[in-house]
Formats: structure tokens, C-alpha cells, sequence
């Protein structure tokens, strides 16, 4: 099984800062064994960027990530379907390796034809590259189960190639690998927190905003998992939540996330956009000495009688 973690863009300052973008590809490889990328998504606030900005922004990652990179999925989802085929076929021209999809959510389809109807037109548009579909069901606000999405998708979608699920129900997720068995499609999950659990379901991949800076832990329970050690793949996954759990109590979202990101990489992230709000210096100030008190940061000085910190 192939399992890897994948990061997130986020778009540095309000005017984005392409110019850091190298480094961070170099940040992923190097720092946290994260060689796949999931490009203008949730915690890069894709659907808060003009079209022309995420066009800048998905060719800054495929020109940096060039032979450093396995893959650059580049989402395209758009209330526009218009808009989103263009940048399907934008992500073909610049050598993307895979486009993603998120349901349209202010005019919103109500069954599964309309949706795959939706998510067929925008593949069309780039008939060369896979497709992912993007369930993400909190966010979206439709609920159309990802099971029924994938009943019979791959002969409305040629270039079907997997499901992105970032969603709780292990029920659903764990019938979309079921029910398809006999193909070859990636399962990607997308709730940092409960990823050994999905493993154990038949989750491929990962893909979330934490793989960011806990990439490098998060491998390590992907490897035990691999060599069947299930005791330590849960020790690991469990220091991963006392993380989370941390700090989805002080409220936790795309704006903490660039703020811990920041202290981590020590590469700037800067402020999210409205209407997002900067995460505040208390939260960054817990979430940074829980990062210690766990080991997270890689300054040692806690190590003596830190009771908490995960091996
Ligand atoms: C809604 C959201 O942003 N989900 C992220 C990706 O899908 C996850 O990576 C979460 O940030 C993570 O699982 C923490 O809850
Ligand atoms: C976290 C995630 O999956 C996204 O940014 O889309």
C-alpha cells in the first residue's frame, strides 16, 4: 500500500508571497517526508483566491515541485463551472498531475446524477488527467453520501481516479472501498485525527492540513502501520491527537494552522483572508508549548521528566 501524506498550500500574506513557495517544497521533502501536495484546497483557501491567483498559484508549485514532488493534485472546484473547467484545463497545460473536485455549495445539487453531472464537465475539461472527487460534506453543505457518489462513477467519469473523504463516517468510507474493490481507485482520507482508523478500513493516502508540520509523525505511524506494528502505529496516532484534541479546545481551523505552521517551518505564512481572522498570540502561545511539551518542536529542552513528550 502506498501511503503518503500530503500538504497543503497556504497563501502567504494577503497579497500571496509567491517567493516562498520554493522553500516550502523544500520544507515538505526535506523536514517532513510530505512529497505529495493537494494545491488550493481548504487550508489553502483556494475558494478565497481570484481564478487568476490560483492559476499563479498551482504553476509556482508544479515549476517548484519539479523533480522534487511526487505529485501535485491541483483542486479546481468552483461555484462557476465555467471557471472550474478552466482550471481544469489550466492544471493540464502547466503539468499538473491530478485535478480535485469539491461539490458546488451556494446553488447546491440535491441528488447524485446532478453532481456527477457537475463533477463530469469539469473532468472534460482536462480528459487527460485523474480526477479525485473531494467529499468534504461539513463544509459543502451536501451531504450526498460519497458510497452513492462513487456507484458506477468510472463509467460517467473516465478519468475517475479517487475519493479525497474528509468526513467522520467510517461507515460510508469504509463502503466506498468495499463496493470497489476490483478497481483501482485511491482512498484518501482527510481527518488527521482518526487516520489509523481509516487505515485499517482501507484508506490509500492521506491528505490534511496537520501533514504540514506532523508530517514526519504521521509517517511514522504510517510505517508501523505497514509492518504491522499496531501498538506503536496507535501510539503514534494517539500523540497526534493529544495534539488536535489540544487545540480543536482553544478552536482550531485554517487560520491556527498557518499560524503553526509559521512557528514550525519558521517560514511565513502570514494572515489568512476575510473572513477568516489571524489566529490569535494566546492560541499561538498554547500551541506552541504544547508543541514542546509533546516534542513536536525540534528544540529538545523539555526532554528531562517531560512525562508527556511521544517517542
Ligand atoms: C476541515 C479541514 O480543514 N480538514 C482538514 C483537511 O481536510 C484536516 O486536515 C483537519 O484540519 C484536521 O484533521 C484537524 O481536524
Ligand atoms: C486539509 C485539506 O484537505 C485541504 O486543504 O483541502
Amino acid at each position: 500500500m502506498d501511503c503518503l501524506g500530503t500538504s497543503l498550500l497556504h497563501p502567504p500574506f494577503r497579497e500571496i508571497n509567491f517567493s516562498v513557495i520554493g522553500q516550502y517544497v523544500d520544507y515538505l521533502v526535506k523536514e517532513q517526508g510530505v512529497k505529495n501536495i493537494f494545491v488550493n484546497g481548504t487550508t489553502g483557501e483556494g475558494l478565497s483566491l481570484s481564478i487568476s491567483e490560483r492559476r499563479r498559484v498551482a504553476e509556482e508549485w508544479v515549476t517548484k515541485g519539479r523533480n522534487k514532488l511526487d505529485q501535485v493534485v491541483i483542486h479546481v472546484g468552483a461555484l462557476s463551472l465555467k471557471e472550474s473547467q478552466e482550471l481544469a484545463q489550466h492544471a493540464a497545460e502547466i503539468g499538473a498531475d491530478g485535478i480535485a473536485v469539491i461539490a458546488p455549495f451556494f446553488l447546491k445539487p440535491w441528488n447524485k446524477d446532478v453532481l456527477i453531472n457537475f463533477l463530469k464537465e469539469v473532468a472534460a475539461a482536462a480528459p487527460a488527467l485523474p480526477f479525485y472527487y473531494y467529499h468534504i460534506p461539513a463544509l459543502t453543505g451536501v451531504k450526498i453520501r460519497a458510497e452513492e457518489v462513487l456507484d458506477g462513477i468510472q463509467e460517467k467519469i473516465p478519468t475517475f481516479q479517487g475519493l479525497k473523504f474528509s468526513d467522520t463516517d467510517l461507515l460510508d468510507f469504509g463502503q466506498c472501498v468495499d463496493q470497489n474493490r476490483q478497481r483501482q481507485f485511491a482512498f484518501l482520507f482527510g481527518v488527521d485525527e482518526q487516520l489509523l482508523s481509516a487505515l485499517v478500513m482501507g484508506a490509500t493516502g492521506a491528505v490534511g492540513s496537520t501533514y504540514n508540520y506532523l508530517g514526519k509523525k504521521t509517517n511514522q505511524m504510517l510505517e508501523a502501520f505497514e509492518r504491522k506494528d499496531f501498538s506503536s502505529a496507535l501510539n503514534h496516532q494517539f500523540c497526534i491527537q493529544r495534539f488536535i484534541n489540544f487545540v480543536v479546545k482553544l478552536g482550531f481551523g485554517v487560520s491556527q494552522t498557518k499560524a503553526i505552521m509559521t512557528l514550525v517551518s519558521g517560514i511565513p505564512m502570514g494572515p489568512p483572508r476575510l473572513p477568516l481572522q489571524k489566529a490569535s498570540r494566546e492560541f499561538t502561545d498554547n500551541a506552541e508549548a504544547k508543541l514542546r511539551s509533546l516534542d513536536f518542536l525540534s528544540f529538545n529542552d523539555l526532554k528531562d521528566g517531560n512525562l508527556e513528550a511521544c517517542s
